[in-house]
Formats: C-alpha cells, sequence, structure tokens
C-alpha cells in the first residue's frame, strides 16, 4: 500500500473536521481510497478543459467549508465554478482582477501580520488550536487572472501576489489550491510549480502539458496524463507523499450533491464572523 493510502485510524466528521485532518481525494487505481494532508501544502490542479479539474477543486473546497477552523478565500474567474460555495466564503471574488488583487493584497497583509506574530512567540508556524485559523485560497482559473483580463502589468502583479502567498503562507497555515486549464509554461512556470508540493494533472493534451502540471521529465519516464483516456473525467496523476505520480480518481459531488453540503456548511459556519478571533473579519473588509 502506498504512503497516499494510508489513512488516520479516524477522522472526525461533522462539527469535529479540521482543516488539520487529511482531505478524502478518491481512490486510486487499486481502488484504495486516497487521503490528502493540505495543511501546510499547496495543490496546484492542472488540464485540458473538462477534466475534472472545477470538480477536484470543490472536492477540496467542500472539505474546508466543513471543517471549523478555516477561512476561505475563493476566487473563481467564471463565478460558477465556485459559485455554490459562495455562503460558506469570507471572501469571494468573481471575474474582477482588481478584487482579487485587493485580495491577494490583504492576505499578504495578513500573512505577514501571522509571521509577526509567530516572531514574537519565537515560533516557526501555526498549530491546530492556534489564536488564528488556516486559510483556504482557490483559484480558478489561474490564467483567466494572470494571463487574459487587466493589463500586462496587473495581471503580472497579481501573479507575483499568488507567488509569493504560495511561498511563504504555507507556514502560517495559507494553503493555495490554484487550477487552470492551460498548463503551459506562460501560466505555470518552473519557478511557480516548485512552490506547490502537491500537484494533480488531469487528462492533458500531449506529454509537455502534463509535465508543466507535474514536473519536467515525468512523461519520459511513463507519467503523462496525455495518456488518460478523455471520456474519463474526474482522473489524473497525483504526485504527492510517495514523489511518484499516482492514477487517482477524484472524489466526484454532483451540483445537487454540492448545494445540499454547501447549504449545511454555511449553516454551521453562520456564526464564524462574530465569534472567531480569526482573519475573518479582516479579510471580508475587501470582499
Ligand atoms: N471525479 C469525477 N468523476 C466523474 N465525473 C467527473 C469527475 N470530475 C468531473 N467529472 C465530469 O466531467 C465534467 C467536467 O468536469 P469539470 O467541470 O470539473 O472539468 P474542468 O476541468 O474544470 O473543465 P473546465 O476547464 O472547462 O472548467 C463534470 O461536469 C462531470 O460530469
Amino acid at each position: 500500500m502506498s504512503d497516499l493510502t494510508t489513512a488516520p485510524p479516524s477522522i472526525p466528521v461533522g462539527t469535529g473536521l479540521s482543516m488539520f485532518d487529511p482531505l478524502f481525494l478518491g481512490i486510486d487505481e487499486y481502488g484504495h481510497p486516497v487521503y490528502l494532508p493540505l495543511i501546510y501544502r499547496n495543490i496546484l490542479i492542472g488540464g485540458e478543459p473538462g477534466a475534472g479539474k472545477s470538480s477536484l477543486l470543490n472536492t477540496i473546497v467542500g472539505h474546508a467549508a466543513l471543517c471549523a477552523d478555516v477561512d476561505l478565500v475563493l476566487i473563481d474567474g467564471k463565478q460558477v465554478e465556485l459559485g455554490l460555495w459562495k455562503d460558506c466564503a469570507d471572501v469571494f471574488v468573481g471575474p474582477d482582477l482588481d478584487h482579487a488583487i485587493d485580495t491577494l493584497e490583504r492576505l499578504q497583509e495578513v500573512m505577514d501580520n501571522r509571521y509577526a506574530y509567530l516572531l514574537s512567540q519565537r515560533r516557526q508556524k501555526i498549530h491546530q488550536g492556534d489564536d488564528f485559523d488556516p486559510i483556504l485560497l482557490a483559484i480558478d482559473e489561474l490564467a483567466f487572472f494572470s494571463a487574459t483580463v487587466g493589463t500586462k502589468t496587473e495581471q503580472e502583479y497579481f501573479s507575483a501576489l499568488n507567488r509569493d502567498i504560495a511561498s511563504r503562507g504555507r507556514a502560517v497555515g495559507i494553503i493555495d489550491a490554484s487550477a487552470t486549464q492551460r498548463p503551459s509554461s506562460d501560466i505555470i512556470p518552473t519557478s511557480l510549480r516548485f512552490l506547490f508540493a502537491w500537484r494533480f494533472a488531469g487528462r492533458c493534451v500531449d506529454e509537455s502539458s502534463s509535465d508543466v502540471v507535474l514536473g519536467r521529465g515525468w512523461a519520459a519516464r511513463g507519467f503523462s496524463a496525455a495518456s488518460i483516456d478523455p471520456d474519463n473525467r474526474g482522473e489524473g496523476l497525483l504526485l504527492a507523499h510517495g514523489g511518484i505520480p499516482a492514477r487517482v480518481k477524484g472524489a466526484y459531488m454532483s451540483n445537487d450533491d454540492i448545494i445540499r453540503v454547501a447549504d449545511y456548511a454555511a449553516w454551521t459556519r453562520r456564526t464564524r464572523r462574530t465569534t472567531t478571533t480569526t482573519t475573518a473579519a479582516e479579510l471580508g473588509a475587501v470582499a
């Protein structure tokens, strides 16, 4: 059994779920469940249109929405991919580059404040039960903000902010989950890919696109997401602990499933903004 399938003895459900618990991501090619810890990690999701990227991102956001101890920052260029979680989100950004930049600037400030706090406490990273909670930053679609809308300067600024958050955010509990249907080196340069320890390549048009997501050289070693059947949506190669890409079929929630879970999660999260000492209120200031 690979490291990926070694589930912890028990994972709390309902209101006991924590962002420090691993996410149930799907099943591997042998039918084993795949669990992925997200805390202190970032995850990059790439693949051709229809490969199942947004569905995977919804699974990640769904896990986070059900956790009592995480703030949700959702940036969705299409609005409808993550839109069903809007009532759960501390900040929801639609196809608005200015709002996306404001939000990332704010997150950068939160990150710096958290580091100042850690320094004052002579610590290196946050722990479960700390005064401030983890933050999930989910971005769908990366290329919309980094290469489609706005001026080149704005796009570059957005990319620089995202890179900084992915680079420095992990120790202070900021998890960056970014998805793109354009796995090319202009959207995911090597310097960005390196910041994402976990990588999921859904079906890709060719081997070089697959390598842009997973890392150079994997296709030549027989790990190419171009070999995934185009009709097998939601399947991909997951590079995580173990260090070798594994075939995984992502868990899938239908629209109705998401609506049910999101309604429940919004209900459980309804008092967070007034009762927690987290950054939710600060983040909400840019909502
Ligand atoms: N894990 C899965 N299991 C079964 N079907 C899936 C899975 N993931 C996705 N699908 C199917 O594939 C369709 C497309 O998925 P999704 O919207 O997530 O793709 P995408 O890669 O985000 O596409 P785009 O880049 O166009 O946004 C879904 O509507 C669903 O029917």
